[in-house]
């Protein structure tokens, strides 16, 4: 480890965000009553131009109206390029209930976007006297943001979450799909005559999760916009856990158990890691540093591997 510890992040659940239109305040009550952690009401991509101000005004009424439980509760505003998202930040801080935990920001290109919204929303919440202080979450979803993938985990310590946004971040690279997360039907190599697919999104995936975990944010996976295809979503995010992200958005509410399903780790998995903490507290007794646990090498750093599983697993529990 560098003399320089490495933060830990927010300590919650946050297996799944569950997204839904602004727009739709018909589902809100559907939303808060799923078995997702995170909830996003949204005021960008998924509503049109036109009903942004009545999407803003749903939203401010349901998040004091409707009973969110334990669950995080996140408006996604308008990105910095649009003429709406100050006044998303300004309607929300100045009339929302203090249940407000958070805002997500889209779009992020450089750590001045988080800047720009972290004074806004510093002045809004002093002039009104708010008591609990918003936290932000970002989607990494543009060439831009993943160049500048560091420097915007680092930019505020609002800052507690970061998504991959698989939509926009094709569209910003140019990438020759309309698929939103999943295998690409032409990533892949050839052996012989067989096809071996890769995945595009590995390599963002990767640097947002470094990013995160230099500076304290909870990684995230963003959408799989096929919502019939359950094994695609299942394949998609184990990857992403096996790669130490958290969690992973519902586009649809069926996406919700996958989600938490995927980010729960199994029974098996938790036995498993505490039985590797015993045989190295026996080893520790022994006076040794590594152990062979089912005939393979257990040593000091299998004792912080197995407590990642332990303790995301308690974390889960409560
Ligand atoms: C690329 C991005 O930016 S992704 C993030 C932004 N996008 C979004 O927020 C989109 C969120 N999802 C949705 O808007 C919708 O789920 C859609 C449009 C994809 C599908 O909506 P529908 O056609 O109504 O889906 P469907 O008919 O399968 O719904 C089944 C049930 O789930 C409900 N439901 C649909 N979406 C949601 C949701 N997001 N949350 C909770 N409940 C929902 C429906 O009301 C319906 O309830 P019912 O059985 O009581 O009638
Ligand atoms: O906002 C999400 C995306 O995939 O784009
Ligand atoms: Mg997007």
């Amino acid at each position: 480890m560098s003399f320089r510890l490495q933060p830990t992040p927010p300590a919650r659940p946050n297996r799944c965000q569950l997204f839904g239109p602004g727009s739709r305040p018909a589902i809100f009550e559907k939303m808060a009553g799923s078995a997702a952690d995170v909830i996003n009401l949204d005021l960008e991509d998924s509503v049109a131009p036109d009903d942004k101000p009545q999407a803003r005004a749903n939203i401010i009424a349901a998040i004091g109206d409707i009973d969110w439980g334990a669950k995080r509760l996140s408006v996604r505003i308008n990105g910095l390029d649009t003429p709406w998202w100050y006044r998303d930040v300004v309607d929300l801080l100045e009339n929302a209930s203090e249940r407000l935990d958070q805002i997500m920001i889209p779009k992020v290109g450089c750590a001045g976007d988080i800047y720009a919204v972290d004074a806004l929303v510093t002045a809004v919440e002093a002039a009104k006297g708010r008591k609990k202080r918003i936290g932000f979450e970002v989607i990494i979803e543009s060439a831009a943001g993943i160049a500048h993938v560091e420097e915007i985990a680092a930019a505020s310590p609002r800052m507690e979450a970061m998504s991959l946004g698989a939509a926009d971040f094709a569209a910003s690279m140019g990438m020759q799909t309309t698929g939103i997360g999943g295998t690409q039907e032409n990533y892949y190599m050839l052996h012989g005559d067989t096809r071996h697919y890769s995945d595009p999104w590995h390599w963002a995936q990767a640097a947002i999760v470094a990013a995160c975990r230099t500076h304290g944010v909870l990684p995230v996976d963003g959408p799989f916009g096929d919502f019939s295809d359950d094994e695609g979503y299942r394949a998609q995010a184990r990857r992403s856990a096996t790669l130490g992200m958290v969690g992973k958005w519902a586009i649809h509410p069926k996406q919700v158990a996958l989600a938490n399903e995927v980010f729960t780790p199994s029974e098996e998995a938790v036995a498993e890691a505490r039985e590797i903490l015993a045989a190295m507290e026996q080893a520790k007794k022994d006076g040794a540093g590594a152990t062979v646990y089912k005939g393979r090498l257990v040593d000091i750093a299998s004792i912080k591997q197995a407590e990642v599983i332990v303790k995301q697993s308690e974390l889960i529990a409560g």
